[in-house]
């Protein structure tokens, strides 16, 4: 599995804003609005492009346009706050849905939506939560998408452990990982450490404890 480590000073100065305590959820969710333009725009390079036939008002010239434009799969709660920013820099997209909550004692995921077309043969995806602690939500909702066909899998993230990276690397899933940060690891609650706290709670509200 290739990951993209994206480590521009903006990206990184909208990840500091998100990891500290004392940012409110207004600038945590304007920081992440901004931070997935980042690391969506690094991702974009691994999409197939198509030249095709336009004309300036000087000329005759090749255009450039995406081959093949992906389904946009926000990971519910906490991926919502990045669909926006995906779907602005890719307009062409559509988008499906994945709903999916750990649970505090398990750490398994228990999912509760899914929106997605029945067929994704042949049509590349792109996976937005922001964060990979163990693994297992990403799996899960990698799983739905290969189980219908698809074979290429980008998943855009702000922060990975490695405990999750390998996880992802040893599914044998067609994937590709793009992440502002790659931590230390997990605490015994598996939450990311020094991470950020519950991206879906700072988002959102409420009352998880670390
Ligand atoms: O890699 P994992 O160990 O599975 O943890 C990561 C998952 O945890 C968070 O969601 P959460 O379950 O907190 O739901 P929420 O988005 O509704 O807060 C996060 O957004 C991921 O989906
Ligand atoms: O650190 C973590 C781990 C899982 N989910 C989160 O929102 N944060
Ligand atoms: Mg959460």
């Amino acid at each position: 599995m290739d990951v993209l480590v994206v480590d521009h000073p903006l990206a990184q100065t909208r990840l500091t804003a998100m990891r500290r305590t004392e940012t409110d959820s207004g600038v945590f969710r304007a920081s992440l609005h901004e931070l997935t333009t980042m690391v969506v725009y690094e991702a974009a390079r691994l999409f197939a492009v198509e030249k095709y036939p336009i004309e300036t008002p000087v000329a005759p010239t090749e255009g450039t346009r995406l081959a093949n434009p992906p389904l946009i799969v926000p990971v519910l709660r906490a991926g919502l706050g990045m669909a926006d920013a995906a779907l602005a820099l890719l307009p062409e997209s559509s988008m499906g849905f994945v709903g999916l909550a750990r649970d505090e004692e398990t750490h398994e995921p228990r999912a509760y939506m899914e929106s997605l077309p029945v067929d994704l043969t042949g049509q590349p995806v792109l996976v937005l939560d922001p964060m990979l602690a163990t693994g297992g939500s990403l799996l899960h909702c990698c799983r739905l998408l290969a189980d219908r066909g698809c074979t290429d899998i980008i998943i855009c993230c702000v922060l990975a452990a490695p405990e999750g990276v390998e996880r992802l690397k040893d599914s044998g899933l067609p994937l590709r990982l793009v992440t502002a940060s790659i931590d230390e690891g997990l605490n015994e609650k598996a939450y990311i450490v020094p991470g950020l706290g519950d991206a879906g709670d700072r988002q959102f509200g409420g009352m998880r404890r670390f």
